[in-house]
C-alpha cells in the first residue's frame, strides 16, 4: 500500500516514459547523423554555388514533409525530391508555368483583394480596439492575408473564406507536429513502430489535408479544359512527369506519367506552407523593425510620396521597381533575420565534396546557418544593427544580390533564399508580396510601438522557421480616409 502510496499518477509516469522514449530515440538518431556546419563564407560559396566536383551536391537529406514521411521517402514534393528528373520537372513546373512573369500577373487581383482584406481588417481592429489605443494583432492578420493569396494562386480565386480558414488551421497543424518529427525522415521504420501517436497524428493530418484539398482540385479537374489554366493544380493536372526509378538521367524515353492525388495534395501542401510561412515571418520582420526605427518608416513613406504621389489609391505593384529604399530596407530585413534559419545538403557518393583538406564521406550533412552567415564581421560594419542605407549606393551592401552566385566574387553575405541549384523558386513572388504589402501598409498606418506585453519584441524563436518570440502587435494609426 505504502508502495502504490509513493508511486506517482498513473498519467504522470506515461508521461514520464513517453519523454524518456523520445529521447532515446533523437540520441539515437543524432548519434547516427553525421553533420558539418560550414560558416565560412568562401566555403559556403565554393560548395553551394559550384557542386561538388563530379556531383552536383544538390541533394537534401531525407526531409519530415508528411508524403515523404508516410511514404517511407518514396513520394516527394520539391523540397524533399531527390535530385533528378521527378524534382527537374516540378520545379521547372513552378517557376515557368506559376512563377514566369507573364503568369504572374493574371494573380494582381488576388493580391490586391488580399492587401484590402488586411488593411480592412487592421482599421477594424483599431476602431474596436481605440480604448486601448488601436493595438492591432498584426501578426494573425497578415497570416490571413498571404495564406488567401496563396490558396487562391493554388486553387482559383473563389475558394469560400470559411474552407481557406481550415486549411490555414490545418497547415499550422501540421507545422507545429513537424518540429518534433525529423524522426521520422532519419529512422522512419523504428519510429513508426515505438512512436505510434505522433504517426497517427502526421497521419490524420494528412487525411485532413485530403479532404480539404482534393474537393478544390477535383473542381479545377472538372472545369477543364475550358480555357488557359491560371492556377498551380491547373498546371500540376498537365504535368507528365519521369518515374525517377525507371531513368537516373530523365532521358526522353523513360516513361512518363500524370500525378497521383497523393503527389497532388503533396505538391499544394508545399505551395501553401512554402508561399505563406516564411513570407509572413518575414513580412513581421520587416514591419518589426519599422515600429522600432521611426526614422526608417517615415523615409520609406516620403519615398513612396516621391515616387507614386499621395493621391494614388495604392502603390501598384508595378512601381515596386521604383522604390530603391523600399529595397533596402527589404534587405536589411531580411539579412538580420532570415526567415529559413540553415539550408543544409548531404553528400551522396557521387559529389567530391572537400572539407578542411579532407573528402566528405557520403551521408554527411553538411548545414550553412544563414544568421550567422549573414552577421560576419567580416563582411558587414556593425552587422547586428538596422540600417538599409548599406544597401543604397556607395554602401557597403550596394550590388549585393539576392541570388548568392551573381555578382557574390567568390563568397557569400548573405542568402535568405538559400544558393544554387536549390535555391528559394518562389524568391521572386516572395520579394513582391513582400514589397507590395509592406509599401502599402506603411502608406495606410502609421506603425508606433505598444507598451507592455504588446511592445514589438526583436528576439527570435528558431524552430522550424526563424520567426518573432512575440508575434507583432502594433499600435496602428490610419492615415488615409475611408470612402
Ligand atoms: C520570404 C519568403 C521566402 C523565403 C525567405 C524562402 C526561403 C527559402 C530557402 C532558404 C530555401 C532553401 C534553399 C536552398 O536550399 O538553397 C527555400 C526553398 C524552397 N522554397 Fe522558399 N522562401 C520563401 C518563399 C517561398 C515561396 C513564396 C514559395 C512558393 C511556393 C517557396 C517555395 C520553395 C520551394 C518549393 C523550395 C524548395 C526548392 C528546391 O528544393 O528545389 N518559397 N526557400
Amino acid at each position: 500500500r505504502g508502495l502504490l502510496r509513493r508511486a506517482p499518477p498513473i498519467d504522470e509516469m506515461r508521461a514520464r516514459l513517453a519523454a524518456a522514449k523520445w529521447a532515446l530515440v533523437r540520441d539515437f538518431s543524432t548519434a547516427l547523423r553525421k553533420d558539418v556546419v560550414v560558416t565560412d563564407r568562401a566555403t559556403a560559396h565554393r560548395l553551394l554555388v559550384r557542386g561538388g566536383a563530379g556531383g552536383a551536391f544538390c541533394n537534401r537529406p531525407p526531409t519530415s514533409a508528411a508524403s515523404s514521411v508516410l511514404s517511407r521517402q518514396r513520394h516527394h514534393n520539391i523540397g524533399s525530391a531527390p535530385y533528378g528528373p521527378l524534382w527537374r520537372a516540378i520545379r521547372r513546373n513552378l517557376v515557368s508555368e506559376v512563377f514566369h512573369p507573364s503568369r504572374l500577373r493574371l494573380h494582381a487581383p488576388a493580391r490586391r483583394a488580399a492587401l484590402r482584406g488586411l488593411v480592412a481588417d487592421l482599421r477594424e481592429q483599431c476602431a474596436s480596439s481605440e480604448s486601448n489605443g488601436g493595438v492591432a494583432l498584426a501578426a494573425e492578420s497578415m497570416h490571413a492575408a498571404l495564406f488567401s493569396l496563396s490558396a487562391a494562386m493554388c486553387f482559383g480565386d473563389n475558394v469560400d473564406a470559411a474552407r481557406v480558414r481550415a486549411m490555414a488551421d490545418a497547415m499550422e497543424d501540421l507545422i507545429r507536429s513537424l518540429v518534433g518529427l525529423s524522426i521520422f525522415a532519419a529512422l522512419p521504420a523504428l519510429t513508426e513502430l515505438i512512436y505510434r501517436k505522433k504517426w497517427n497524428k502526421l497521419v490524420s493530418l494528412r487525411r485532413q489535408q485530403e479532404e480539404l484539398y482534393l474537393p478544390l482540385i477535383n473542381v479545377v479537374r472538372d472545369r477543364r479544359p475550358s480555357g488557359e489554366g491560371q492556377t498551380y493544380v491547373d498546371t500540376l493536372l498537365d504535368l507528365l512527369v519521369a518515374d525517377d526509378s525507371c531513368s537516373a538521367s530523365g532521358g526522353s524515353n523513360a516513361p512518363k506519367q500524370r500525378l497521383t492525388d497523393g503527389e497532388l495534395v503533396g505538391l499544394c501542401s508545399e505551395f501553401l506552407g512554402a508561399g505563406t510561412e516564411p513570407a509572413t515571418a518575414a513580412l513581421q520582420w520587416v514591419m518589426a523593425n519599422l515600429v522600432k526605427h521611426p526614422d526608417v518608416q517615415e523615409a520609406v513613406r516620403r519615398e513612396i510620396d516621391a515616387v507614386v504621389g499621395e493621391d494614388a489609391e495604392e502603390v501598384g505593384e508595378e512601381e515596386l521597381g521604383r522604390l530603391e529604399y523600399l529595397h533596402a530596407v527589404l534587405m536589411e530585413a531580411l539579412r538580420l533575420h532570415p526567415t529559413v534559419p540553415s539550408l543544409s545538403r548531404q553528400v551522396i557518393p557521387e559529389d567530391h565534396v572537400v572539407l578542411d583538406g579532407r573528402r566528405a564521406t557520403a551521408g554527411t550533412t553538411v548545414q550553412f546557418p544563414l544568421e550567422r552567415l549573414a552577421r560576419d564581421k567580416t563582411a558587414w560594419a556593425d552587422p547586428d544593427e538596422f540600417r538599409p542605407e548599406r544597401f543604397l549606393a556607395g554602401g557597403e551592401g550596394d550590388g549585393v544580390s539576392l541570388v548568392a552566385a551573381a555578382g557574390s566574387a567568390g563568397e557569400i553575405r548573405m542568402m535568405p533564399f538559400g544558393a544554387g541549384r536549390r535555391m528559394c523558386p518562389g524568391m521572386g513572388v516572395a520579394m513582391l508580396h513582400l514589397g507590395y504589402f509592406v509599401v502599402n501598409l506603411v502608406r495606410e498606418f502609421q506603425w508606433t510601438e505598444a507598451g507592455g506585453n504588446m511592445a514589438v519584441d526583436l528576439e527570435a524563436h528558431v524552430r522550424f522557421l526563424n520567426v518573432m518570440k512575440r508575434p507583432l502587435r502594433a499600435r496602428l494609426v490610419p492615415r488615409r480616409k475611408t470612402e
